[in-house]
């Protein structure tokens, strides 16, 4: 018989934008309703580069929360070319800092003052190796001359591929991967490799840019690919490997800016997330794969205890509307099979 409802674990999302102020206020709830804990982007304008900037908006992000929510925001360090060894390992052993963010400078939202060539933040990455700090990358290179959507299997053998052998030791998360090479480059690396995985590129490829017209709600970084990346991904997330793991990369931004002659990357998916993913499982006969995806497989990556509390979903259709904290959210208009029913 058709599974009616499944509870498992609560969940994390190891990997959300919950930017600042207004936003701040208006999006981090829909993450905080479902997931214990989340990996924090540091990619504010100015960027998260200090300990004292991270507690700071560790404090803004609970703040923004309705008295009460159990919910733990991970922080998260953005490199820059002369970030200092000394003060990310301050913040990660004072237990600020759950890790460190490489955007390549250019590459993707408010990555200006990334990383411009990985050689500069080898002194970081060395120290990093060594008290088992993980390094979170977005996984795409800049060069002009690379298409597009090219960007992150060309990222994998100009990059990835020498920081796996440069440093055997050190945790690496490939973040929001959306091709065949990155699951093939993720799931034949040793067990300190995983990667996190996005709603939507589990249910889109790059024809949704383009249905029916151009789809700024569709657009975001790494941009959706083919159809048999799509599927390599699903693949992947749904393989019960432990190195794939839920992370949303929800990234609100405000209609005006996604609806634009020059449009951001982002979607904003954070509402409906759990109901998204669990679409996919269920759709590949994985159910039963889900909560280690979800809930255990990110956790264990990390090193973190699992979390005590569940999620209900019941197989109960659910409308998503058209705006949410008055942005689009993913998924806008359509119907999904299942609902959270419950969280405790
Ligand atoms: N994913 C996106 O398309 N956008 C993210 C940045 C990122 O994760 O690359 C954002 O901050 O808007
Ligand atoms: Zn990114
Ligand atoms: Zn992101």
């Amino acid at each position: 018989m058709e599974t009616q409802a499944i509870t498992i674990r609560r969940p994390d999302d190891w990997h959300v934008h919950l930017r600042d102020g207004d936003m701040l206020r208006a999006v981090a709830p829909y993450t905080a309703r479902r997931f214990a804990r989340a990996i924090v982007m540091p990619n504010l304008v100015p960027p998260v580069t200090s300990v004292a900037a991270a507690e700071a908006y560790r404090d803004r992000i609970v703040a923004a929360l309705p008295e009460g929510t159990a919910f733990q925001p991970l922080m998260t360090c953005y490199l820059t070319d002369d970030a200092d060894p000394e003060e990310v390992a301050r913040g990660f052993e004072a237990g600020v800092w759950a890790a460190c963010k490489l955007y390549p400078a250019g590459a993707t939202t408010n990555s200006a003052s990334g990383v411009t060539d990985v050689r500069n933040i080898r002194p970081v990455l060395e120290r990093m190796q060594r008290i088992g700090m993980p390094l979170l990358v977005h996984g795409e290179v800049t060069d002009p001359a690379v298409d597009v959507f090219d960007r992150e299997a060309v990222f994998i053998e100009r990059v990835g591929a020498g920081l796996v052998r440069d440093f055997p030791e050190l945790k690496i998360v490939m973040e929001h991967i959306t091709t065949a090479d990155a699951a093939e480059f993720v799931a034949a690396g040793g067990p300190l490799l995983g990667a996190t995985i996005t709603p939507q590129h589990l249910h889109l490829n790059r024809n949704a840019l383009f249905a029916g017209g151009l789809r700024p709600h569709a657009y975001c970084l790494p941009v959706v690919k083919r159809e048999r990346h799509r599927l390599a991904v699903r693949a992947a997330a749904v393989s019960g490997s432990p190195k794939f793991f839920l992370g949303t990369d929800s990234a609100p931004h405000a209609v005006e800016a996604k609806e634009s002659g020059c449009g951001c990357a982002g979607i904003f998916n954070a509402p409906f997330a759990l109901e998204s993913y669990l679409q996919v499982f269920e759709e590949e006969g994985a159910i039963d794969r889900f909560e280690a995806f979800a809930s255990e497989n990110g956790a264990r990556f990390y090193g973190l205890p699992l979390n005590q509390g569940t999620v209900t979903l019941a197989r109960e259709a659910v409308d998503v509307p058209e705006r949410v904290a008055g942005v689009v959210p993913f998924h806008a208009g359509e119907r999904l099979a299942w609902r959270v029913v419950e969280t405790d």
